[in-house]
């Protein structure tokens, strides 16, 4: 009985989630006290499906505990494929990715009637490139189908299990069904990993005459302490590793593109500035390099606005521990495995005594002159505005990446077509309703009537 209480009590403090949802709070928790909150809980989802059917613990970046092994495999990712050399020399990579998009989307709206959905072929150009960054270019299209495929299914089925999930056994239970269909997800994607792993091991043959240094190169021939040794990556680790990157890389990329088009066709002044800029930057279909990508204001202004309200992570979960976590969170105890600390990056965006008028779509505001003049993707150490990309120890070592790929579609998309709303939307403007799952991404995917410039 005394067991059953005391049980009942440890689990209820563990399901207990402490939201933050300002920036000041943030700024305290991240920044001021980052150490504390350093960690993913480790009982909750998504940590707790990272351990494999045979209990081995399917580790990447996101659910390694902050330590030397979390570190060393964050700076294999930053040292290698997300170096700022590496990613800067990526410019035709992208180019052409954004190229491949540009041809999806010309058939579609021919095939059409001039509409477009305009999810689906962003998410696939994406994760071709991605693909590409990861295993070099020995991935057929019906493999990388596949893949994608299971990243998809995987973000589909988390998104719908995250907000009835509280991490207790009795939600493991009601939802075991959704347990095992992850659980199969995991399975196969290791299937599908398996062969190209030993291709690579096989043959380094160059990849695009040496601009690509493979992701997956760099995990083969990584070594980590374990205990007095240092041990090569194991295969399932590589399994968890490889799925991070083409997870990480694609969805969150092709919201923001989605967000960002969206309310460039309800606000086509907006449009009509930004399509001014790119046309000043380059000459039509001409490469974009990172230097100008980098270089154009409103561009990056558009970008940051997007971010801002429309963050693509919704959510971080972090697992806190210290005097500093339970005074910040106002808890009593402090259960064994940390308290729970869910950071909502959508409302820290829109916090209303940060922002002037949040819920309004501004870009005007990251320009010179403006509130947010030099608010950057990542946070200051001086204060939180907004954090799409997290902010403190863990904050996301993709931020280059991301915004260089974003922008790139963009201005590529902006600059080839113009965008105006679908039939549907004519009287009324693109819906821009939120639907919070694994990503924030449009309730009502995006449609939109496009014309190719000429
Ligand atoms: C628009 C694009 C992206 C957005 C909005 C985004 C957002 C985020 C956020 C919010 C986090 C959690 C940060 C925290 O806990 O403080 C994160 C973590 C992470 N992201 Fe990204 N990300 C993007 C692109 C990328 C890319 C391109 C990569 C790599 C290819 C990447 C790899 C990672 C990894 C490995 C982590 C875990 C970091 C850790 O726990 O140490 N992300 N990302």
């Amino acid at each position: 009985m005394v067991f059953a209480r005391s049980y009942i009590r440890r689990s209820r403090a563990q399901s207990t989630i402490h939201h933050i949802v300002d920036p000041v709070a943030a700024h305290q928790a991240l920044i001021q006290n980052a150490d504390d909150f350093a960690n993913q809980p480790a009982s909750i989802f998504p940590a707790s499906l990272a351990v494999w059917r045979n209990g081995e613990r399917n580790y990447n970046i996101t659910t390694a505990d902050h330590g030397p092994h979390w570190r060393a495999l964050r700076c294999n990712l930053t040292a290698h494929i997300l170096h700022p050399s590496r990613v800067a020399s990526l410019a035709p990579l992208l180019h052409e990715a954004a190229q491949d998009l540009v041809a999806d989307l010309s058939a579609r709206a021919s095939a059409g009637g001039g509409e477009v959905a305009v999810r689906v072929p962003t998410n696939t150009a994406l994760f071709g490139l991605v693909t590409l960054l990861c295993f070099g270019d020995m991935v057929d299209g019906q493999h990388r189908r596949a893949m994608g495929r299971v990243v998809r299914d995987y973000m589909h089925f988390v998104g719908e299990l995250s907000p009835r999930f509280d991490g207790s056994m009795l939600s493991k239970l009601v939802n075991w069904r959704a347990f095992l269909r992850i659980s199969a997800l995991f399975d196969r994607q290791a299937e599908l990993y398996r062969p190209l792993f030993a291709a690579r091991r096989q043959s380094r043959s160059k990849v695009r005459g040496g601009t690509v240094h493979p992701y997956v190169d760099s995990l083969l021939d990584l070594r980590i302490a374990d205990g007095d040794v240092r041990r090569a990556l194991r295969e399932s680790e590589m399994v968890g590793l490889v799925f991070e990157f083409l997870g990480a890389g694609t969805g969150t990329i092709a919201a923001c593109v989605e967000w960002t088009l969206a309310h460039l066709i309800n606000q086509p002044e907006i449009q009509a500035r930004l399509r001014r800029e790119i046309d000043d930057e380059t000459t039509h279909g001409a490469m974009l390099s990172s230097k100008s990508l980098r270089s154009m204001p409103y561009l990056n202004a558009v970008v940051m606005e997007s971010l801002r309200m429309h963050p693509p992570v919704c959510f971080i979960l972090r697992g806190a521990h210290g005097e500093g976590a339970k005074e910040l969170v106002g808890a009593t105890a402090m259960p064994p495995d940390g308290l729970r600390v869910l950071f909502n990056l959508g409302d820290i965006g829109r916090d209303k005594a940060t922002w002037t008028d949040p819920d309004e779509f501004r870009p005007e505001r990251f320009l010179a002159g403006g509130e947010a003049e030099n608010v950057g993707p990542l946070p200051v150490p001086k204060e939180i505005r907004m954090m799409p990309f997290g902010a403190g120890h863990r904050h996301c070592p993709g931020v280059g990446m991301g915004m260089m790929l974003i922008k790139c579609f963009l201005a590529t998309l902006v600059g080839e077509f113009d965008w105006a709303p679908a039939a549907q939307d004519c009287s009324g403007g693109v819906d821009v309703t939120e639907r919070n799952g694994f990503l924030k991404l449009m309730k009502k995917p995006l449609s939109a009537r496009v014309t190719r410039r000429t």
